[in-house]
C-alpha cells in the first residue's frame, strides 16, 4: 500500500483515511496568534540538559532526516516549561519545503517559516517512547523557527552529514553532538497540547514553540533543498 506522504494521492488531507485521529479536539500544527494567547505565571521556564556523546545517527526516513539520540536513561532531559516530571530526547528532525516561502508546520500569524526544527522528548513515567506516544502527557516537542538570514555554523554539521544520505532509508554515524547549541538565545515560548504532525498523528505531545527563530543562510538552506529534493524523492 502506498504510505504517507506530501503527495496529492498521500498528503495531508488524505492522511484521515487511514489515521481517523486527524479529525480529532487536539491535531497539529496550528496557526499561532501571539495577541491572543495567554500568559501563564505559572509556567516554569524550560530546562534542558543534553549529553552530546548520546547522540548517535542520522537518518533520512522519507519524510525528513532524524537525528536519534540514546533515550536509555536520564542524561539528555527536558523538565520545566508547561511539562511536570521528566522527558527524555529521544531524536530530533526538521521539515522544511521546496521554496522559502513555505516548510515550517506551525505558522505565526498565519506566516510560515521556511523550516521548522522539533526535539522529540517521551515522559519517563512511561516505559518507552512507543508507549508514551499514546498518552496524553507523553510527548514533549521543542519547535523552533529557521528564518533565512546570517549563516549557523552549529547547523553546519547536521548539514554536511545530509550528503551522505540522500536516499530514503540511508543512515549514517552521528557522534558527539549536542543540540542546544541549535537554540536560539532566549527560551521564551508558545505552549499547546496538541499532536504529532505526521501519521499516526497521536494526541500526545506538549507543545513548546520557541518565539525566537534560529537562522540559516540562503546558501546552507540552498544546500539543503537541493539534497532534500533527491532524497525525498527517491
Ligand atoms: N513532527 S512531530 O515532532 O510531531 C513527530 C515526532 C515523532 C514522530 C514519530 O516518532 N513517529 C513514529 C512513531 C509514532 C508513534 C509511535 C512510535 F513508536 C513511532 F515510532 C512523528 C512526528
Ligand atoms: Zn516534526
Amino acid at each position: 500500500s502506498h504510505g504517507w506522504g506530501y503527495g496529492a494521492n498521500n498528503g495531508p488531507e488524505k492522511w484521515g483515511e487511514d489515521f481517523p485521529v486527524a479529525n480529532g479536539p487536539r491535531q497539529s500544527p496550528i496557526n499561532i496568534v501571539p495577541k491572543e494567547a495567554q500568559y501563564d505565571s505559572t509556567l516554569k521556564s524550560l530546562k534542558l540538559k543534553y549529553d552530546p556523546s548520546n547522540a548517535k545517527g542520522i537518518l533520512n526516513n522519507g519524510h525528513s532526516f532524524q537525528v536519534d539520540y540514546e533515550d536509555d536513561a536520564n542524561s539528555s532531559i527536558l523538565t520545566g516549561g508547561p511539562i511536570s516530571g521528566t522527558y527524555r530526547l529521544k531524536q530530533f528532525h526538521f521539515h522544511w519545503g521546496a521554496s522559502n516561502d513555505r516548510g515550517s508546520e506551525h505558522t505565526v500569524n498565519g506566516i510560515k517559516f521556511p523550516c521548522e526544527l522539533h526535539l522529540v522528548h517521551w515522559n519517563t513515567k512511561y516505559p518507552s517512547f512507543g508507549e508514551a506516544a499514546s498518552q496524553p502527557d507523553g510527548l514533549a516537542v521543542v519547535g523552533v523557527f529557521l528564518k533565512i538570514g546570517a549563516a549557523n555554523p552549529r547547523l553546519q554539521k547536521v548539514l554536511d552529514a545530509f550528503d551522505s544520505i540522500k536516499t530514503k532509508g540511508k543512515q549514517t554515524v552521528f557522534a558527539n553532538f549536542d543540540p542546544k547549541t541549535l537554540l536560539p538565545g532566549s527560551l521564551d515560548f508558545w505552549t499547546y497540547d496538541g499532536s504529532l504532525t505526521t501519521p499516526p498523528l497521536l494526541e500526545s505531545v506538549s507543545w513548546i514553540v520557541l518565539k525566537e527563530p534560529i537562522s540559516v543562510s540562503p546558501v546552507q538552506f540552498g544546500l539543503w533543498g537541493q539534497k532534500a529534493d533527491q532524497s525525498l524523492k527517491t
